[in-house]
């Protein structure tokens, strides 16, 4: 397989500036898109994006621009646009993507409308591509600093992933390859959704140890969906499935705790997505994760307080008495 020297990242927030110079650093040739022209010409003229990465300098030259086409002959492509407009990004590529070329889906999320995984979608709007996925314990403040980071990056074919892999790889940032798409796609759009619960607590000052509870029943959740959609057990303990959960259960710097957290002093989640909250993917995605088990077979209990308190049917506290009087169970056989 020929190597991978050139990269265009789709997307110009915190992610996709991030995962540039992040690449830009392992050695690659990162042409970054984004839709807005005044970022492009920032970018351009004083190399920083001060809206989403604010105080980061960069330290390799990246090359911006607003045409989309300039992506579409680069070795692979790495798509970090917020996942409800991933269809929306990929379409005007459907006529210029080489066959072959990798295109990595970085954004965490379930698409509203389908219940597809975002490679679902991928595999609908451009065919021609080599479906990939890179996710894990990362928020883009801490690799945009060049702190030390690890990831999955998952392709349909292993090596496909490797030369991935090897292609990010820098002395901060380091990527183990894996096959396993559904895997490492349930993890990251479950996490969000579970991040929002403990946030909550945290918000409503329920304990360190209703949090801790919350985090491991989650996991249960994030573990019986993807396995009854066909992912590899070894992934969900890893970096993409148990790794981010634990990073974003646990940290006021996840924005999807940071909702949550809001939620449990009292906010309600219209309030919060009219004043311009952050991006919080588990807002979009819990509604579908519940639809998602439902088609599968799979209680998700967690998942379903938290898309009911978003639609405020539940408050809070009904979230907390709805999951404290379910029937006992067996932990193993839950
Ligand atoms: N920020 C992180 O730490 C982080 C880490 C890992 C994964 N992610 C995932 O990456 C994805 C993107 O997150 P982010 O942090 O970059 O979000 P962000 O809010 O910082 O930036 C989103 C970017 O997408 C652009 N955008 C929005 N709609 C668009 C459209 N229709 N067409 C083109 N561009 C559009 C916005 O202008 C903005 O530049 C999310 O799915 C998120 O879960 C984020
Ligand atoms: O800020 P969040 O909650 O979107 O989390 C960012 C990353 O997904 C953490 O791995």
């Amino acid at each position: 397989m020929a190597g991978i020297e050139t990269i265009a990242v789709l997307g110009g927030g915190a992610w996709g500036t991030a995962l540039a110079l992040s690449a830009a650093r392992a050695g690659r040739s990162v042409t970054l898109w984004a839709r807005d022209p005044a970022l492009v010409a920032e970018i351009r003229s004083r190399q920083t994006n001060r809206a989403y990465l604010p105080g980061v300098t960069f330290d390799e030259p990246l090359t911006a621009t607003c045409d989309i086409a300039d992506a579409a002959n680069a070795d692979a492509i790495l798509l970090v646009t917020p996942a409800q407009t991933t269809r929306a990004v990929l379409t005007p590529l459907a006529g210029l993507l080489r066959p072959g070329t990798p295109v990595v889906l970085c954004s965490k999320g379930i698409e509203k409308g389908t219940g597809n995984l975002l490679t679902d979608t991928l595999a609908e709007v451009l065919p021609q591509a080599h479906p990939s996925v890179l996710s894990g314990p990362s928020f883009a403040a801490d690799v945009a600093r060049g702190l030390p980071t690890a990831v999955t990056v998952a392709a349909r074919d292993g090596a496909m992933a490797d030369a991935l892999a090897q292609a990010l790889a820098s002395a901060s940032f380091r990527p183990y390859a894996s096959s396993d798409l559904i895997g490492t796609q349930v993890g990251g759009a479950l996490k969000n959704v579970l991040a929002i619960a403990c946030g909550a607590v945290a918000g409503r000052k329920l304990g360190a140890s209703a949090q801790a509870a919350l985090t491991a029943r989650g996991f249960a959740e994030l573990t019986r969906l993807g396995l009854a959609m066909g992912a590899r057990p070894e992934t969900l303990t890893g970096l993409s499935g148990l790794g981010d959960l634990v990073l974003s259960c646990s940290s006021t710097q996840s924005r999807n705790f940071s909702f949550g957290h809001k939620l449990g002093e009292g906010r309600t989640a219209e309030d919060l997505l009219n004043s311009g909250e952050k991006l919080a993917e588990g807002v979009f995605s819990a509604e579908i994760a519940v639809e998602l088990g439902e088609r599968h077979g799979v209680d998700l209990p967690v998942c379903k307080v938290v898309s009911d308190v978003i639609a405020a049917r539940l408050t809070i506290d009904e979230a907390l008495n709805r999951l404290m009087s379910r029937p006992l169970r067996r932990e193993a056989g839950a």
